[in-house]
């Protein structure tokens, strides 16, 4: 079997006791079954739910905390457990693991998102295993993933993965909720994520699991977008990764239509940039940036908004109005609107207010 790097998403809905606690046996049959993987020379970055989970008894919740601290007071309680959990189950198989808790803030900052991607990076060529949870004590409701789902896509991105597997408690995308429909039926392969597929995918029908399978399938499309196959679904035999790998997994497999791999620069600027501007630009200059790949010459700028700095990024609109893409940009708004007004002369002509590399096209 090739060697992979692969992405095992578990969530707090397959690794808890039916009253929603954490399950130390669940917690040793996953490490397992990665050990395996890891063994076989794979690379296995996992992402991990639970923390909640492993910490509302000991702050005295009878059942789950449906508020927000005290969902973050349980979390700052479960996380240390959990991994405590995880780092004695993959000491029993000889390996070592490491946490890291992420925030959208990271993904947001790209000298911190460079820095995530390294050190998991450095942990993988030193055969540890990387356990990533959202960092769930300090965020606000604005920042946050909610669930881990989208959290692990955007990592299958930025660490060039070959598959993500995201493990829950049903065995696959169904055209609607089976536990609330038992005639629903299941999809075994998809090549893409249509709307209508996303119209049927519902929330969690429990009360362990967030975001449910709609929050999966919105995952599974970002991590089609970036070339990474997807597989959701479930099992509890002891070949349950490997099973995956060769195709006999009990779940849907969602295969990407384009295996492109998008650097991470570009990554960063499509999917976590914050833009701080708008560029217009003219019908010449949108047809030599979408169709041609050229960089984007002041000459083609017809009008620029906002107060942004050099290395911005910022959005560009075509004439009728529509965003066609983000780039970084050259120049701070003042010094552009300058180059703009001089744009017909010689010297100012051939300077690039966006370079080709730093633009993503929508
Ligand atoms: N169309 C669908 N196909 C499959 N499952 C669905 C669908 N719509 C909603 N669900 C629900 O999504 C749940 C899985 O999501 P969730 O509870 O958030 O699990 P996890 O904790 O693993 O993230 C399933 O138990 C199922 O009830
Ligand atoms: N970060 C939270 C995960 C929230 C959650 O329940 O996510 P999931 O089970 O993946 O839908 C935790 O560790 O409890």
């Amino acid at each position: 079997m090739r060697k992979s790097r692969i992405i095992v998403k578990i969530g707090s809905s397959s690794l808890t006791e039916k009253a929603g606690h954490l399950s130390t046996s669940k917690i040793n049959y996953y490490a397992a079954r990665i050990s395996q993987l890891t063994n076989e020379g794979h690379q296995v970055i996992l992402i991990s739910s639970g923390a909640v989970a492993a910490g509302f008894k000991l702050l005295g919740y009878p059942s789950r905390p449906v508020t927000i601290s005290g969902k973050q007071a349980a979390a700052a309680t479960g996380q240390s457990l959990l991994m405590q959990r995880y780092a004695e189950a993959f000491h029993q198989q000889e390996l070592t693991c490491a946490q890291l808790l992420l925030t959208k803030n990271d993904f947001i900052n790209e000298e911190q998102y460079s820095n995530a991607s390294n050190t998991i990076n450095e942990l993988l060529k030193r055969r540890i295993i990387p356990i990533i949870n959202e960092n769930d004590s300090t965020i606000t409701d604005e920042l946050t993933f909610g669930d881990n789902d989208m959290l692990s896509a955007l990592v299958s991105g930025f660490l060039h993965a070959d598959r993500l597997i995201i493990l829950t408690d049903i065995d696959g995308i169904y055209n609607d909720n089976p536990l609330k429909n038992p005639h629903a039926k299941k999809y075994h392969q998809l090549n893409e994520i249509t709307e209508e597929i996303l119209s049927h995918a519902q929330g969690s029908s429990t009360k362990i699991g967030t975001g449910g399978m709609a929050s999966k399938l919105r995952a599974a499309k970002t991590a089609l977008s970036l070339g990474v196959h997807v597989f959701i679904g479930t099992g509890n035999d002891d070949r349950l990764l490997i099973n995956i790998l060769e195709g006999q997994g009990n779940g849907t497999y969602l295969s990407p239509t384009s295996l492109k791999v998008m650097r991470n620069k570009k990554q960063w600027i499509a999917y976590h940039s914050k833009s701080n501007g708008r560029i217009y630009i003219d019908d010449g200059a949108e047809t030599a940036m979408l169709k041609r790949g050229k960089s984007l010459l002041p000459i083609g700028i017809t009008s620029v908004e906002g107060d942004f700095q050099q290395e911005d990024v910022i959005e560009v609109f075509n004439q009728k109005g529509l965003m066609i893409g983000k780039g970084k940009i050259n120049y701070h708004a003042k010094h552009l609107q300058k180059i703009i007004s001089e744009s017909e002369n010689k010297k100012t002509k051939r300077i690039e207010a966006i370079h080709r590399d730093q633009w993503i096209p929508y």
